[in-house]
């Protein structure tokens, strides 16, 4: 497991986290920071824990010892502006079934108080033009993604964590994120990623967290 020594200056910083799932060791004693403007990229094999570490890191999932500190704090001392500082995108879509993809990036627009983005304009952009007032639930894995991504345009969060945003993808929709992740790293903004695939944005190379999976069961 790659470890990184601790900053005072870092955005988000892990110290000692471990967690235990489904009576696994998933990751022990793992420490590492996260600076304001850095491209971070969990990897490693199915069931490594790759996903449990980004719940941790978004409070989702306590983890079973260790502490999480943003901006210099623990997090839950720092919670309300975390929170507003935050955007997850998990591995499942996250996407309302039964909302039309018009009615989803709606829905999602009133949760991020960013009201000046043309929805029809980002649609298009999205390729789901013509397909708005279908139930999401009906359409591809891969446009229920785009669905999903959506909110990366309609959003005034800093710090970026997403659990495989690539994947179902086709190929104009992997150079779309790809672009928007450079837009929003070039902003300024940070973003902490899982994916299977080795990936550079334009000159951007990822810090790199690669966990191993940990076969014994406890
Ligand atoms: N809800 C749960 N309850 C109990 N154990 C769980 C739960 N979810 C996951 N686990 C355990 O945690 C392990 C790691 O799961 P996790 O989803 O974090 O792995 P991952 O590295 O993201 O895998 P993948 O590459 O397949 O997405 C699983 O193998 C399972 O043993």
């Amino acid at each position: 497991m790659t470890q990184v020594t601790s900053t005072n200056s870092s955005l988000l910083h892990a110290e000692q986290l471990s967690s235990i799932r489904g009576g696994r060791v998933l990751f022990e004693n793992l420490n590492f920071s996260v600076s304001v403007g850095q491209l971070w990229q969990v990897s490693g094999p199915n069931g490594a824990g790759k996903s449990s570490l980004l719940r941790i890191l978004t409070g989702l999932l306590e983890p079973s010892s260790g502490a999480v500190y943003f901006n210099g704090q623990p997090r839950n001392q720092n919670w309300s502006e975390f929170c507003q500082q935050l955007l997850f995108i998990g591995h499942k879509a996250a996407v309302k079934g039964e909302l039309s993809a018009l009615e989803n990036f709606h829905w999602q627009q009133q949760l991020s108080s960013v009201k000046n983005v043309d929805a029809w304009e980002l649609l298009e952009k999205l390729g789901l033009l013509g397909l708005e007032d279908e139930l999401t639930a009906r359409l591809s894995a891969g446009q229920q993604r785009r669905v999903a991504l959506t909110r990366l345009w309609a959003t005034k969060a800093s710090l970026w964590i997403l659990d495989e945003p690539f994947t179902a993808l086709d190929v104009q929709g992997i150079a779309l994120l790809q672009q928007r992740l450079v837009e929003h790293l070039r902003a300024g903004g940070t973003i902490i990623f899982t994916s299977h695939q080795s990936l550079t944005l334009s000159d951007l190379t990822p810090e790199k967290l690669i966990l191993e999976y940990q076969g014994e069961s406890l």
